[in-house]
């Protein structure tokens, strides 16, 4: 087995709230997973859980088959972590940051390698408070690839950054993948997700509800179709509860929304309710469900918040 990540039973309580709750996956060498929910949904805690900023209450981590919370020394040593603020001084310059980070990785690396990967060449004397918003990013990329990591975890890498600077990030992070690494990454972005995860695990209330790649999550035959349609007018006895072939079912005066496998026989139904009461569709849009319809259905609440 080559996992470089293993979570079980893993168990995280912040007073009152219980923010991690029986989490297990695993994460592969040269495989992107990503973690997504809603806000609050729990992925900070799984990811500052596996970072060791945090003790969580219960449950196992191993990094590269190194038990993590009893050697979190060893395991900080396979270990990458871009997390949502660097925590940098404004005064310290890409170059004297890499150069630190090396130090308390227990290596002396040349930083010109990272400068020059991660196109910070030209900044590499300049103080972080004078990097945009890109550049700053691209050297926290840089900071979690000192000591060659085999497991890199992401903290909403992207949030906040223009498409351009975006795509480039992705770009660093397939290659950091592509070279056999494990990516952990969290995003509210579903479009990203999708683009960018080669599996995804769905977070709400601190479980985990869905496992599987974008394509099969979306695929899920009981929501592979979007549908709004407008009657012409409100049914006389409103909408029912259910209709066969339809799911997520919300109607409300002349409309309705649902998703459906099999859009023949769900609009079968609709119209041979609405001929029953004398009406016909006005207008109708279907589309393949996204990311993000099946992270609402599953969670019902709004990924990005
Ligand atoms: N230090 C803390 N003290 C109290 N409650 C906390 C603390 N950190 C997190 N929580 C709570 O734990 C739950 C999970 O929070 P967490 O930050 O892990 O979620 P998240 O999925 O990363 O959210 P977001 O997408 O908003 O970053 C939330 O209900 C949050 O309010």
């Amino acid at each position: 087995m080559n996992a470089s990540l293993t979570v079980t039973h893993l168990a995280r309580r912040h007073g009152a709230v219980q923010a991690a709750a029986d989490i297990g996956f695993a994460v592969d060498a040269g495989e992107i997973v990503g973690l997504l929910g809603p806000n609050g949904a729990g992925k900070t805690t799984v990811i500052e859980s596996i970072a060791g900023l945090i003790e969580p209450d219960e449950g196992v981590i191993t990094i590269c088959g190194i038990d993590a919370r009893a050697r979190p020394g060893a395991a900080r040593q396979k270990l990458g972590v871009v997390l949502q603020s660097t925590g940098l001084q404004d005064k310290i310059t890409p170059r004297e940051a890499i150069t630190l980070f090396a130090r308390l990785h227990g290596t002396a690396a040349d930083p010109a390698p990272l400068l020059a990967r991660f196109g910070l060449d030209e900044k590499a004397d300049a103080a972080f408070a004078t990097l945009s918003g890109g550049q700053r990013q691209r050297l926290a990329l840089a900071l979690a690839f000192v000591g060659a990591p085999q497991l890199v975890l992401l903290d909403e890498p992207t949030t906040g950054l223009d498409p351009h600077i975006r795509r480039e990030v992705h770009d660093h992070v397939r290659a950091m993948r592509d070279e056999g690494r494990a990516i952990l990454v969290t995003t509210h972005d579903m479009a990203e997700a999708e683009q960018l995860c080669d599996r995804i695990l769905i977070l709400d209330r601190g479980r985990i509800v869905a496992e599987g790649t974008p394509a099969a999550l979306i695929a899920e035959p009981s929501a592979a179709i979007r549908v709004w349609l407008q009657a012409s007018a409100a049914p006389a006895c409103g909408w029912p509860a259910a209709l066969p072939h339809i799911h997520d079912l919300a109607g409300e005066g002349a409309e309705l929304r649902f998703t459906t496998g099999d859009l023949n026989r769900a609009l079968a139904g609709i119209i041979a309710l609405l001929d029953g009461e004398g009406l016909a569709i006005a207008a109708m849009r279907a589309g393949r469900a996204t990311l993000e319809d099946v992270l609402v259905q599953l969670t019902g609440r709004d990924p990005r918040g």
